[in-house]
């Protein structure tokens, strides 16, 4: 067997014996890493100094973030083969999807034109049919299509199984600096399009994002040095977005002072922080679950340079497996300018990065 058949083979005989573990792969890297659990408690993180894989839902306040023990760590090589030129295909929709989450959109515009509320992030869920559900099958094809995003496979018996090929990057940390990302802002990537002509909506929504994330950084005491970069369009997938990084040093802040200020960020949440989050909770009508938590290695061991790192992700373009479905979750930022048609769209769009992936494998 080769080095990857054995791989697989592992992570395949920890599944039969109904243990946690996950498989991802950072962005741009061809290794593809394990952590397996050897049994199948539940931990909780508790204060961020734990090193393993933390997997966190949406909302932290209410429910707890877990951590995958390393007891086991694999490794493999997985070279990309050619960009999957995946098909895209038009779903069918049921008329009340469409109608509901147009009506929750509708919701947003008004409560952003009433009140102090700028931008809200809405969401839905929608359930996609496998006849066979290999979900390792699955993220073989989700790593060789989205090279450029952090892709993973995480289990646990207790929790549930998710997937996902996310472009937005939540925190890194290493030896003193640390950088995160502002993302924000959507449309579908046309290749034969040369100029991107991004409209005021996106990039105030963008611009929202960035500002929230420096001023809560700016708060934490032992965090230095805050810059910006140029905001920038990346691709993920079939469609594009405006990003910008921001960066600083870092001398005694805590991750989870940092991981406070950031999480949920109004790429996710919204702005003002509170008036989104009660919003999204009180008319989502939906359990987002680990949908826009945030997941990744947390103090984990860089055994060449002797320090400890951090990367952590937010868990979007995911979806859970259950009862024989992939369940997929999608969203959008709302703001005062946004047009229920389009949003609508932006889901669909977005829900497409599974499920050209999910038809090659059914
Ligand atoms: C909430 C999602 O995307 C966020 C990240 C990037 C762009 C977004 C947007 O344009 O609305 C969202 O804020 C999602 O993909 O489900």
């Amino acid at each position: 067997m080769s080095e990857k058949e054995v791989f697989y083979w592992k992570i395949r005989s920890h599944i039969g014996s109904g243990l946690p573990f996950v498989i991802y792969s950072e962005p741009e890297d061809e290794k593809i890493k394990g952590i397996l659990q050897e049994d199948n408690e539940v931990i909780s993180v508790k204060d961020f100094t734990e090193s393993g894989f933390v997997f966190a839902p949406f909302n932290t306040r209410e429910e707890e973030a877990i951590l995958l023990r390393t007891d086991i760590q694999l490794l493999t090589k997985s070279e990309r083969g050619k960009d999957n030129a995946l098909e895209e295909f038009d779903s069918i929709y049921d008329s009340n999807i469409i109608r509901n989450h147009k009506k929750l959109v509708r919701q947003g515009i008004k409560a952003i034109k009433e009140s102090e509320l700028e931008k809200v992030v809405l969401s839905r869920v929608e359930p996609f049919p496998l006849e066979k559900n290999d979900p390792l099958e699955i993220f073989k094809f989700l790593h060789n299509t989205y090279p450029t995003a952090f892709v993973y496979f995480w289990h646990h018996p207790k929790i549930g199984t998710w997937l996902g090929a996310t472009p937005e990057t939540l925190l890194k940390v290493e030896e003193d600096s640390f950088s995160t990302m502002s993302l924000a802002g959507t449309l579908p990537y046309n290749e034969d399009e040369d100029v991107i002509m991004w409209g005021e909506k996106e990039k105030e929504e963008q611009q929202i994002v960035t500002d929230a994330i420096v001023s809560g950084l700016d708060k934490i005491p032992g965090l230095g040095n805050i810059c910006v970069s140029e905001i920038e369009t990346i691709q993920a997938g079939g469609i594009l977005h405006l990003k910008s990084n921001i960066s600083g040093s870092l001398e005694k802040a805590s991750l989870k002072n940092i991981l406070c200020s950031l999480h949920p960020t109004p790429a996710v949440c919204g702005y003002p922080r509170e008036e989104a989050r009660k919003f999204i909770l009180e008319n989502e009508k939906y359990h987002r679950s680990f949908y826009t938590g945030y997941l990744g290695e947390l103090n984990m061991q860089n055994s060449e340079k002797s320090t400890n790192f951090t990367q952590l992700y937010v868990n979007l373009r995911c979806m859970q497996l259950k009862e024989q479905k992939a369940w997929i979750y999608v969203g959008g930022g709302i703001t005062a300018d946004s047009n229920p048609n389009l949003e609508w769209e932006e889901t669909v769009n977005k829900s497409q990065t599974m499920k050209k992936v999910l038809l090659n494998i059914i």
